[in-house]
């Protein structure tokens, strides 16, 4: 993406000037703060900006000769004189000083005049004056409409900056978005499609324009026009509204509107051919036929026939139709090499079909309008427009890719007869154009050939419907309907030309004349005309016997083949991408009935997305599993549903809600209610681990005895009961277990809730043996619990009276006090185990055993 236009021996930021002396440069940047890591100039650097900048407003436009009359920087001039740019264009001249003098510019010259090395030159130059560094981030912004223009501007730059030490970024789609973003702020210059750069702009959060100096559109009328219009907006709305602005194209807008959306200030008209005769290069020829639809192809092939020595581009209207007359044309070798650039192809594919064509010496070319603007693919000999231009500036554009610079070129236009006014609108222009005749001896039919290939190759038939298809909604979107008639289209020559034998069905026509023949559209006069040279039936609303039956053939035409209808519905999707957005479309009237139809096979296009939102819509869980014990009772999971009824009950009211919105106290009281739910799983849960710890410790444990007899005597004075109670062997546990109730020896009144969450251990004992080992993680963990509380301390108490009388070591102020210390008993412990912080311990001093023998007397004497 991103290269850095400097020579191979600048390689470092930092900049040693002839002395070989660092100088520090307190330059301050726009927004008045100097950057810490800004670039150290020379005093020879510096000295030549004051020059340079004095000599701005000096230096006289009809004075220039020469680049170097121009006050530009030497790196600026050696990288000119490198490429051999000697002298300027007559919008090279006009245009650099303007800009140098920091005004907006709006340049407009004829295509190939050298409009680009007008806005590269004041770009480079106005960096280099304000010490531009990598560090200063993005200084000029250069937006142009295609990917294969961008590029160009992009090796112009690098070209002729090659002396400078900026760093230039190419981002255009179809590229690696990451690898972009990632090097997005270390770009000065950045060269861009609209829509890529707006994606960065809404979504790298490295993007930062703030410091914007230069913005410069290329191609500008086709930026600003309703086809980039939200997306120009939103860039525009991003950059800084202190900047500088140029705008160059061919065909320059002058709206009013155009411009206010760019806030320019005072903006300086440059159109250095405004006064010349013609609106294209002196050095184009320019000639149009007037041809049958049917014979287009054939003159296509006659042509590069007779042409195989020379350099050809062949602009036809979509993408589909560039795709398959060059599948066509390859297997037909027409004697030259064959290439393919349309809007729909890969982008690494396209570059290279890009770069492929620059060098090629011999070749046509087929492409879409994505080749028409900007593109200067060296030595052209003709450009071939076999489809209609749009408009009077798509023309222009369109052939001025060829007679560019100082070179000579021809171009070829076929209409059809329905089309011949398009002539006028040339005319209007300014663009010499004239009529030939083509010559019948010389018109070679392809015909047979193409239905014998189409006949045994089934993609390529496929490709032939797509491309009739895409043609005739093309033209029948085309804005201006004084020229595109689909209706005055002979679309069953249309097909035979293609190879076809029959025509494909094309449903949007049916559908339209339907709407025109049984509603009568006020807007729709166009639409009834068939013929073109009957000005008299262009009346609103009156179908002539002629115009019936052109209508009826038409029908007839767009009802065979309904087997095609798939086909077709898939080639209708991509031309309403390729076209501009910028018109309505008269006459289509659609009935209730039709839309239904209409609506209905949209839905038939299901994508995971369409369904996603449709389970949403309808407040569906999707993947949900609903589980059932053995009575068929459900089985609520409290970790991801409401488990109380009251919450259940509030789930299904907000399912039914038609109005939404929620009721607080009732959401309150079904929130505290699962809350319980949700704190007995955790209690749950935290016993659980409780449990697999203390299993594991006393596996480790008895690890530990078994190794070290002489350490299975020491006990540790600091145990848990909980533990204790895990740490017993069995049979001690089963003594325990067939111990009496200590409820009913000491009294219950405390509620034996805690049982609850506790694992099941065997109906005798059950009771007791919870309300010891749960007692511990309830304190721990919920020392709300109080019916636990108040339980245990007795039990404990009597223990740790009994062990200190007979241990009579025992400090009593080391004993837990009853209130907060529950049940203590002995227990082995490796000797690594760290403490338990919370846990208050006691010592009786005796070994496991002895400390048994204790317990089971202390509870037989009560007993
Ligand atoms: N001063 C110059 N000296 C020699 N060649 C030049 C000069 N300026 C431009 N050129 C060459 O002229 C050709 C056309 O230039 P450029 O592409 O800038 O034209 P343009 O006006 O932008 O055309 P378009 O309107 O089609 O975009 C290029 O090959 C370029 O290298």
């Amino acid at each position: 993406m991103e290269t850095e236009m400097k020579s191979p021996n600048s390689s470092t930021e930092k900049k040693i000037n002839s002395q070989g002396s660092e100088k520090t440069k307190k330059k301050k940047n726009s927004k008045g703060k100097m950057h810490p890591g800004r670039v150290k100039t020379s005093a020879i650097e510096q000295h030549e900006i004051k020059n340079l900048e004095i000599r701005y407003t000096a230096v006289e436009t009809s004075a220039i000769q020469k680049f170097r009359d121009i006050p530009l920087s030497k790196k600026t001039l050696q990288g000119l004189k490198q490429n051999e740019y000697v002298t300027p264009t007559d919008v090279q001249k006009e245009s650099i000083v303007l800009a140098l003098r920091g005004m907006d510019v709006l340049g407009a010259a004829k295509t190939g005049s050298g409009k680009t090395l007008a806005f590269v030159i004041p770009v480079l130059e106005r960096l280099y004056c304000l010490q531009w560094t990598r560090l200063d981030g993005l200084g000029a912004l250069i937006i142009t409409p295609t990917r294969e223009l961008a590029y160009q501007i992009f090796e112009t730059f690098r070209k002729v900056g090659i002396q400078h030490d900026f760093s230039a970024g190419l981002i255009i789609g179809g590229k690696d978005l990451n690898f972009e973003r990632k090097r997005l702020d270390q770009c000065n210059i950045m060269i861009c499609t609209p829509g890529r750069v707006l994606h960065h702009m809404d979504e790298n959060p490295l993007f930062d324009c703030s410091n914007l100096q230069m913005l410069v559109i290329d191609e500008a009328d086709r930026c600003l026009d309703l086809g980039f219009q939200q997306t120009m907006n939103g860039i525009i709305e991003n950059l800084p509204p202190k900047r500088q602005t140029l705008l160059f194209s061919a065909t320059q807008t002058k709206s009013v509107k155009d411009l206010a959306r760019l806030s320019l200030k005072d903006p300086v008209y440059v159109s250095v051919h405004e006064h010349a005769q013609y609106s294209t290069p002196e050095s184009l020829r320019q000639s149009y036929i007037i041809t049958p639809i049917q014979n287009k192809i054939d003159i296509l092939w006659s042509f590069l026939r007779s042409h195989r020595k020379k350099k050809l581009i062949v602009f036809l209207t979509s993408c589909k139709q560039v795709r398959f007359i060059h599948q066509a044309f390859t297997r037909l070798r027409p004697g030259l090499p064959v290439l393919a650039l349309y809007g729909t192809m890969h982008q690494m594919k396209r570059m290279s079909v890009y770069e492929e064509f620059c060098e090629k010496e011999t070749a046509v070319l087929f492409a879409t309008d994505i080749a028409a603007r900007g593109l200067d693919f060296p030595n052209i000999d003709w450009v071939l427009q076999m489809d209609c231009p749009d408009d009077a500036s798509s023309y222009i554009h369109r052939a001025g890719r060829t007679a560019r610079y100082q070179k000579g070129g021809e171009s070829l236009l076929m209409l059809l007869p329905s089309e011949e006014a398009m002539v006028e609108q040339l005319a209007q222009k300014k663009i010499p154009i004239q009529k030939i005749e083509v010559n019948p001896a010389k018109l070679f039919s392809i015909q047979r050939k193409l239905e014998a290939m189409l006949a045994r190759d089934v993609e390529l038939k496929q490709m032939a419907q797509r491309a009739f298809v895409t043609y005739a909604k093309s033209i029948f979107l085309m804005k201006d309907k004084s020229i595109f008639d689909v209706t005055a289209i002979d679309l069953n020559a249309l097909a035979r030309s293609l190879g076809l034998a029959l025509a494909p069905r094309v449903r949007f026509l049916q559908k339209h004349l339907k709407a025109t023949t049984t509603a009568e559209p006020p807007q729709a006069p166009r639409m009834l005309k068939p013929n073109y040279d009957s000005p008299d039936n262009k009346e609103v609303g009156v179908e002539s016997s002629e115009q019936k039956w052109r209508r009826n053939d038409l029908e007839a035409a767009y009802n065979f083949h309904a087997e095609n209808e798939e086909q077709d519905s898939d080639s209708d999707e991509g031309i309403f991408k390729l076209k501009r957005k910028d018109h309505a479309l008269p006459g289509v009237v659609e009935s209730e009935e039709e839309v239904a139809v209409e609506k209905k096979k949209k839905e038939k296009i299901l994508t995971k997305e369409k369904v996603a939102k449709r389970i949403l819509a309808k407040k569906l869980k999707a993947n949900k599993i609903v589980n059932f014990d053995d009575d068929g009772n459900r089985i609520y999971d409290a970790s991801r549903e409401k488990v109380s009824e009251l919450g259940r009950n509030l789930e299904i009211e907000a399912l039914m809600s038609v109005t939404g919105g929620i009721n607080l106290d009732e959401a309150k009281r079904a929130m505290e209610e699962e809350d319980k739910y949700d704190k007995e799983l955790f209690r749950q849960r935290i016993k659980a681990k409780h449990r697999e710890d203390r299993l594991k410790a006393k596996a480790e444990r008895r690890l530990a005895n078994r190794v070290d007899k002489e350490d299975e005597k020491s006990v540790d004075d600091e145990e848990e009961d909980e533990e204790d109670e895990e740490s017993l062997d069995g049979s001690v546990a089963d003594i325990i277990d067939a111990l009496p109730d200590p409820d009913r020896i000491y009294g219950s009144n405390q509620g034996g809730s805690d049982e609850d969450g506790d694992v099941y251990r065997g109906p005798a004992v059950a009771k007791k043996r919870t309300r010891l080992s749960e007692s511990e993680d309830d304190d721990e963990e919920y020392s709300d619990d109080e019916s636990e509380e108040e339980e245990v301390p007795i039990k404990q108490k009597t223990i740790s009276k009994k062990r200190s009388q007979s241990s009579g070591d025992d400090d009593n102020q080391d004993q837990p006090s009853p209130t907060k210390t529950k049940k203590k008993w002995v227990k082995k412990k490796p000797p690594k185990k760290q403490k338990p912080a919370k846990i208050n311990k006691f010592d009786t001093g005796l070994d496991l055993a002895m400390d048994e023998e204790l317990a089971l007397h202390i509870l037989g004497s009560k007993n």
